[in-house]
């Protein structure tokens, strides 16, 4: 997968180049390059911003330098139609589901905009040569959209195949099955006076496993109603609708 990443902090993604997804890249699995929008201005002050029209506090991310940057990028890789993803407090909600179907796409490109936002006739111009994308990280206000790219970038990178060491870690974790992971332990099996759940010592899977649904359920009720209302009942065994 090639990741393409526009920005007025290009080094916002520095945390790109370490763990799991630097590692993908060194291997080959994650072809990402990061680009800085200023590179892409021609006055002495590599100006990006401007006033908005209609008035109103701060400023708004002046078109040409996107249109220049993006143009660019879709160049470099002429072969596929890219999706630009552009970080917004006014996007579609990123989620699990969200993840896995941008993993699937052979070309990424994200957009982070600063101030009060992109002139909206970038993502009108984009719509020629990419499928645009607004997305938002959760219901809570940023100041741009690099921390939006850092947490996409590493939702989606881990789904590559051969990023994540053991693929099946990716499948009991939370909300790849719709509903939070267990709780997990480790050595030493008593800490500071507490014990570990006995089951987990008893080497019966059958049991362990149970004993981790039962707390996937619980733990999905308690702090996540709201997904447990979004399963469908097939999601549950006989015994479990009635938990
Ligand atoms: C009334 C008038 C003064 N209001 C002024 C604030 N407006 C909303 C507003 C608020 C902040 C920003 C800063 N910003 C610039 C680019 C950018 C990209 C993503 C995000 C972002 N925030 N939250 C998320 N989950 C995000 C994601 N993904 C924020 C960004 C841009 C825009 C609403 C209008």
């Amino acid at each position: 997968m090639r990741l393409d990443v526009v920005s007025i902090f290009p080094e916002y993604l520095a945390p790109l180049e370490l763990s799991l997804i630097g590692k993908a890249r060194t291997d080959g699995l994650l072809d990402l390059h990061v680009h800085g929008l200023r590179d892409y201005t021609s006055d002495r002050h590599r100006t990006v911003d401007d006033t908005p029209y209609g008035g109103g506090a701060g400023m708004v991310m002046k078109a040409e330098p996107w249109a220049l940057a993006l143009g660019d990028i879709a160049a470099q890789v002429p072969a596929r139609r890219p999706t630009l993803i552009v970080p917004s407090p006014a996007g579609e909600v990123f989620n699990q589901k969200l993840a896995y179907e941008l993993a699937e796409e052979e070309h990424l490109v994200f957009a982070c905009g600063r101030y009060e936002g992109i002139d909206e006739r970038v993502l009108e111009w984009a719509a020629e040569q990419f499928t645009v994308r607004p997305v938002s990280l959760g219901d809570y206000v940023l100041n741009g959209g690099e921390v939006a790219v850092l947490a996409m970038v590493e939702a989606i990178g881990r789904l590559i195949p051969g990023v994540v060491g053991n693929p099946e870690s990716l499948i009991e974790e939370s909300h790849s099955d719709g509903l939070l992971e267990y709780p997990v332990y480790t050595k030493p099996s008593t800490w500071r006076g507490r014990d570990i759940p006995e089951v987990l010592l008893s080497g019966n899977h059958g049991k362990i496993a149970k004993f981790r649904r039962e707390h996937q359920l619980r733990r999905t009720a308690a702090r996540r109603p709201d997904l447990i209302a979004a399963l469908d009942v097939s999601h549950f065994s006989k015994t479990e609708r009635n938990v």
